[in-house]
């Protein structure tokens, strides 16, 4: 049986909570996505303590829904507030609120430049290009970040071979993680596997607020912010609030790819945020058999659209098939003594070269 939004509403209306409403009447209940008959939604709590309080309605909540038909139910609990209360007990509940943004774009303290890598639509080797950035500059001897913002997809954890949950000895900043000479951290290392949590607006930014300041990235020239597709809050808020050094946009040599990385240039335009440049990602095939060189996706329409705006070209990187498996294996192929690394540490070089890595 396939449960409808309203199914799911209507078994939640029958939980109830200990205050004696019930998690649809007191409106706790946020991002609600069904899909395939997997159930997930968050429950937004007003405090920790009522979160707290909360746990046995959360869990009669998975048992009412698996028994009418859910395949799988997960939810994830959240509280607006910094748990004061919480004393050392770790707390990487993301989604808390973001604080009100005062002023114009902050500094983060510790952090020398901040590159955030964008595209105008998802798919098109925006993280690889992260991941590889970051690697690269660390191999050049950079002190390098990698925080991976991509909330709707984050990848990066596959991508660095990275999976533990970070501690948070004090339970109020988070420890991230290393790999490949580069400090990381993602949205996905705090959610549990396999769990594709869909964010409202003020809940994402929290998130992500909590990513940049309550994460101990420790002194570092650069951080690379792997950003999540196209042109929506999390970029608006990001670059309200963030001092960032400037962008770069990925794209495909596609008609459409390079359409939707206009968008993103606009955006960043309005932004104030400096573009430094564009990458044409998956432009050449070379045949591994044969040598053949094939352009599947077109070729050289990015360095155009970059001439005719202006704008820096950052070069074009292969589609090749490592590129692929070294990315679905952890290991970054800039990581590599692969040829196809050079095109990254090329990229990186360039970057520091211009004082931005
Ligand atoms: N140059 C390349 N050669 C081969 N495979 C590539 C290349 N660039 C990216 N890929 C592969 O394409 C897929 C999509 O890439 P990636 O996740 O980096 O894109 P994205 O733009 O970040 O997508 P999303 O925004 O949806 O996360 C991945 O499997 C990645 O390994």
């Amino acid at each position: 049986m396939s449960l409808s939004r309203e199914d799911v509403m209507a078994v939640l209306a029958g939980i109830k909570t200990p205050t004696g409403g019930s998690l649809v009447s007191e409106d706790l209940i946020r991002a609600l996505a069904i899909e395939s008959g997997n159930v997930r939604f968050v429950i937004e709590a007003a405090s920790p303590d009522q979160a707290r309080a909360l746990a046995p309605a959360q869990g009669a909540a998975e048992a009412a829904l698996k028994a009418a038909g859910a395949a799988s139910v997960s939810i994830v609990m959240t509280a607006h507030e910094n748990a004061k209360s919480a004393g050392a007990r770790p707390k990487l509940t993301i989604g808390g609120h973001p604080t009100p943004h005062q002023g114009g774009p902050q500094k983060v303290s510790g952090i020398d430049r901040i590159i955030a890598v964008g595209s105008g639509k998802g798919g098109v080797g925006k993280s690889t290009v992260a991941s590889n950035l970051a690697v690269a500059l660390a191999r050049q001897g950079r002190r390098v970040g990698l925080l991976d913002a991509d909330i709707y997809g984050p990848s990066q954890p596959r991508m660095m071979g990275v999976s533990k949950r970070p501690a948070s000895p004090d339970g109020k900043l988070i420890e991230p993680l290393h790999a490949h000479g580069v400090t990381v951290m993602s949205i996905g290392l705090m959610l549990k596997e396999d769990e594709a949590v869909i964010w409202r607006g003020p809940m994402l930014m929290g998130a992500l607020q909590q990513l940049l300041t309550q994460v101990m990235w420790g002194r570092l020239d650069v951080l690379v912010i792997d950003l999540p597709p196209g042109t929506g809050d999390v970029q608006l808020s990001l670059a309200q609030r963030t001092q960032l050094t400037g962008a770069i946009v990925v794209s495909t040599p596609q008609d459409v790819a390079l359409l939707d990385a206009k968008k993103a240039l606009d955006m960043f335009a309005k932004l104030k945020v400096p573009v430094l440049g564009l990458i044409e990602n998956m432009s050449t095939y070379i045949c591994p058999n044969c040598g053949h060189e094939a352009h599947i996706f077109g070729h050289g329409g990015v360095a155009v659209e970059a001439a005719r705006l202006q704008l820096p070209y950052l070069g074009e990187l292969p589609l090749n098939l490592e590129v692929r498996l070294a990315g679905d294996d952890g290991t970054p192929i800039a990581a590599t003594d692969s040829p196809l690394a050079e095109p990254y540490l090329r990229l990186a070089q360039r970057l520091i070269d211009g004082g931005m890595g």
